[in-house]
């Protein structure tokens, strides 16, 4: 089965910045060919044109999503079935869409019949448990993370590993995604029993990784002109730098949508 080749691996999701200066095909392909040297399991990829530019250049599965801004939903992930049926043709091996229970342009089962009819998978991008079980009662093959944290109020720092542990008590295929920004997060997510493990920003959005160590060199200058505290713990010493209020901080609150 096609989900068995990505099991316990990574999925690299390939999407650029919009706008940026690697928002073109180039890149992308250059980020998936690269993923695809450095281990991925798999790719996730954005828009038809993209997927047609990555599709004959790898053999890695690949989920094809459409994102789109619509004025009478807040879905945006694959919201309609021509979505849907465009990325089965243009060689998407899974097709993922938003599964929120939101005022939204094309019902669940719909989607995942159309999916299937072109014998290809679904992937149900959820941002709660009760996302995940109506999703599954509406027959995906597997259910991501994706969305949680993206459907209201402030959108959190770290990945929802509760979620991915939740649902893992619903099926084997769980994917985390969202927020898995590093080797820690990757290997909580397996942890808490993820099937597997998307990385986007962290990997493949250039600006965003940037302006986490940008940020936090600005944040921590002049840390070497503080204190410098040494404690001995059982005959170790240790050097603790004693920065701003106390701690590092990690890096700043994701903000893009992109
Ligand atoms: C919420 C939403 O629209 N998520 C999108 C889904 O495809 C992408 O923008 C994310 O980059 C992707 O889910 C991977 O997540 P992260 O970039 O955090 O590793």
């Amino acid at each position: 089965m096609l989900l068995e080749r990505f099991k316990h691996r990574l999925i690299v999701s390939c999407q650029p910045v919009t706008g940026g200066p690697m928002d073109n095909a180039e890149a992308v392909v250059g980020f998936a060919l690269a993923a695809e040297a450095g281990g991925a399991a798999a790719l996730r990829i954005e828009s038809i044109t993209y997927l047609k530019a990555v599709r004959p250049r790898t053999t890695l599965p690949i989920v094809g999503i459409i994102k789109r801004d619509l004025d009478n939903s807040p879905v945006r992930i694959t919201p309609f079935i021509a979505d849907a049926i465009g990325l089965c043709e243009a060689g998407a091996d899974i097709v993922a869409f938003d599964a929120t229970d939101r005022v939204r342009p094309a019902n669940i089962d719909d989607l995942v019949a159309a999916i299937h009819d072109n014998g290809k998978l679904a992937m149900a991008d959820c941002s709660s448990l009760g996302d995940a079980k109506a999703a599954l009662a509406a027959g995906v093959d597997c259910v991501g993370t994706t969305l949680s944290g993206y459907v209201g109020g402030p959108v959190p720092d770290g990945p929802d590993f509760a979620l991915i542990a939740a649902m893992r008590d619903l099926t084997p295929y769980v994917i985390a995604e969202g927020r898995i920004k590093s080797l820690d997060d990757a290997a909580e997510a397996l942890r808490r029993g993820a099937h597997s493990v998307v990385v986007g920003s962290a990997i493949t959005r250039t600006e965003h990784v940037t302006e986490w160590f940008a940020e936090i060199v600005k944040r921590t200058a002049g840390a070497a002109d503080k204190p410098v505290l040494a404690i001995d713990i059982g005959g170790t010493k240790i050097l603790a730098a004693l920065i701003s209020n106390g701690k590092v901080e990690a890096e700043p609150a994701g903000r893009d949508r992109s």
